[in-house]
């Protein structure tokens, strides 16, 4: 044997030993090891052995490599004083275990680069979009102006603060007012935006049958809408109380985020008769107001931003382009994802309960809001015990996810709203692709009984990536269905990684790392180049870098690689 092929078949051998696990309990690792990644799935099943392994394969890779170690050492007691062509077949044999150990030291090195990428971008905190102000729990420190909008349990007007000083111009409308006004006036939306000028605020009032007068009542039954409320806003007395624990359990808050609503202020006021109030909720006013009607003296009142329209009737005007399609689903998703890591399902997710506004460029910002429906249990667990049909569900029934759509109250039964969001998040998608919504009644498909071939085609121009997120998130199996994590890191991925991950069978996590690194710096050179970080694509781009996670990159690689493969087979084969 020459010493060339020696050298080739111990790299090979080296191989071998290490993936196969030649050594007993190597052998046993490397057979769960497989047996694992058969079972998680065609994209890990597909994806190369090192390149895409999920958490819980750390440690039999740990243990591999200790094994690879005690195989060295072996080896060497037992060839090194051998021959020179055993010599040479050790050396190559350790070669081949050191390229390993070459790889996992790359992936300790992506690891710690996420980490490091993730410590710059999350010491900048998302700004509100407000100037802070220090008053306005009261409901006469506020002017109301016309309706904006009604649902089920409230009306929501247009507000302006009393206790900003007086406005100097059209432009200038009062302390609290819109930070990228400079630029606003570009975006299209010139016809509602003096009244957006006049009136920053929205003040939504709910409509109480139930809960009493007193404050302690109502903050208790409509507890869940303040879990996007910030810090300052109740008033401190009443957080205190609150904090006590007086009132019985106050939800958690959720920490703000560029894609989920700030409610800036929630204070108690008595019912004040509003326009159109006598005309389209009679009913709701107290007796004060209405003989005939049904509703408490008081109820609680929720500041929050002025946003020109919701996405249901931003898509009733206008078709999005592909790439702002794109970052409209990314937005829902990044909102998501936030509100899962902070224990939140939202549980009502539809166009009508997204706001919109637009950015500089004229790109549409979404924010989820709305969260009277939303759960949020003090041990921010999103799984609650279903043992009785008294256990609410959440709202809007047909965009609800197939496992809690399907489930049936029982001893011991548990909804998962882990990924039920995401879920909602597929189904609306197909709204912004401005198709019909396959769940609602024009297309008429049921989430507790469809089946996935049954979803409709989206247009041919969405892009494949897209089109293949939209899939995975309708799965009906959520064992099967990405978090929204990994299907924003998959939009993510696709649309500012493609050089990653071009024409590539797989990607090493060194070429991801490397790009991460590009896009970090990238990131950070908008960053200071001033209005530009306020893009839609900007806070994208920083949430991303902030929440990097190298497990779930992984995954959200090995999901695009593998649709990719599928959608070149569907080529091929046509
Ligand atoms: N911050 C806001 N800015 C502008 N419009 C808003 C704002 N909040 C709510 N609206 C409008 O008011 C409508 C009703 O608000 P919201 O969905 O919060 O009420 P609801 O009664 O809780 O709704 P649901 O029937 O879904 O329970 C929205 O669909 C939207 O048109």
């Amino acid at each position: 044997m020459s010493v060339k092929h020696a050298i080739s078949r111990g790299l090979e051998l080296g191989r071998s030993v290490f993936q196969l696990g030649l050594l007993k309990s190597g052998g046993r690792l490397a057979a769960k090891l497989r047996a694992d990644r058969f079972r998680a799935g065609p994209s890990v099943r597909t994806a190369q052995p090192q390149a895409f392994l999920p958490s819980r394969y750390r440690y039999y890779r740990t243990s591999l490599k200790g094994l690879a170690a005690q195989l060295q050492s072996a080896g060497f007691r037992r060839f090194a004083g051998g021959s020179p062509r055993n010599r040479a077949v050790f050396l190559a044999f350790g070669l081949g275990v050191g390229l390993i150990e070459q790889q996992l030291e790359d992936d300790r090195k992506s690891a710690s680069t996420c980490q490091e990428i993730q410590a710059v971008f999350r010491k900048k905190k998302f700004q509100s979009p407000l100037k802070p102000f220090t008053s306005g729990y009261k409901l006469e420190d506020y002017i109301l102006g016309n309706q904006i909008g009604k649902g089920s349990n409230a009306a929501v007007y247009e507000a302006a603060a009393q206790f900003a000083p007086p406005k100097q111009s059209a432009r200038k409308c009062s302390l609290v007012q819109i930070k990228e006004g400079e630029v606003e006036t570009e975006a299209p939306r010139s016809l509602t935006c003096c009244s957006l000028r006049n009136f920053p605020f929205a003040i939504k009032m709910m409509w109480n049958f139930g809960a009493g007068s007193s404050s302690e009542a109502i903050l208790k039954s409509m507890s869940q809408e303040l879990v996007p409320a910030g810090p300052q806003a109740l008033k401190q007395e009443i957080e205190e109380i609150t904090l006590d624990g007086h009132f019985g359990v106050l939800p958690k808050r959720v920490s703000t985020h560029p894609n989920v609503i700030r409610v800036y202020r929630a204070f108690t006021a008595d019912v004040p008769l509003l326009p159109g109030a006598q005309e389209e909720y009679p009913d709701v006013l107290p007796p004060r107001l209405n003989p005939a009607g049904l509703g408490n003296n008081r109820t609680l009142f929720l500041v929050m931003k002025n946003y020109p329209c919701t996405l249901r009737q931003y898509l009733e005007m206008s078709t999005p382009s592909r790439r702002q399609g794109t970052l409209m689903v990314l937005q829902l998703l990044e909102g998501i994802d936030h509100l899962c890591r902070e224990g939140v399902a939202h549980r009502d997710l539809k166009s009508d309960n997204v706001l919109l506004e637009f950015d500089s460029d004229g790109c549409p910002r979404l924010v989820i809001s709305d969260f009277g429906c939303c759960l949020a249990q003090s041990d921010s667990s999103l799984q609650l015990p279903f043992n009785s049909i008294w256990v609410s569900k959440g709202g809007n029934a047909s965009l609800m996810a197939p496992e809690v759509a399907t489930a049936v109250p029982g001893c011991g039964v548990v909804l998962d709203y882990s990924k039920a969001d995401a879920w909602a998040v597929g189904a609306i998608s197909y709204e912004i692709f401005g198709q019909q919504n396959p769940f609602y009644r024009a297309v008429g498909l049921e989430s507790r009984n469809y089946q996935e071939k049954q979803l409709p085609p989206l247009p041919s121009s969405v892009p494949a990536d897209v089109q293949f997120v939209i899939r995975l998130l309708l799965r009906r199996n959520p064992n099967k269905r990405p978090t929204a994590r990994v299907a924003a890191n998959m939009l993510h991925l696709s649309l500012w990684g493609r050089k990653a991950l071009a024409n590539q069978d797989s990607v090493g996590m060194r070429k991801l790392a490397d790009w991460l690194l590009c896009q970090s710096a990238v990131v950070l050179l908008k960053g200071c180049q001033g209005p530009s970080g306020n893009k839609v694509e900007a806070e994208l781009q920083r949430g991303f870098l902030a929440n990097l996670e190298l497990e779930d990159l992984r995954t959200a690689v090995g999901f695009l690689l593998y649709g990719r493969e599928q959608s070149q087979a569907c080529v091929l084969s046509v």
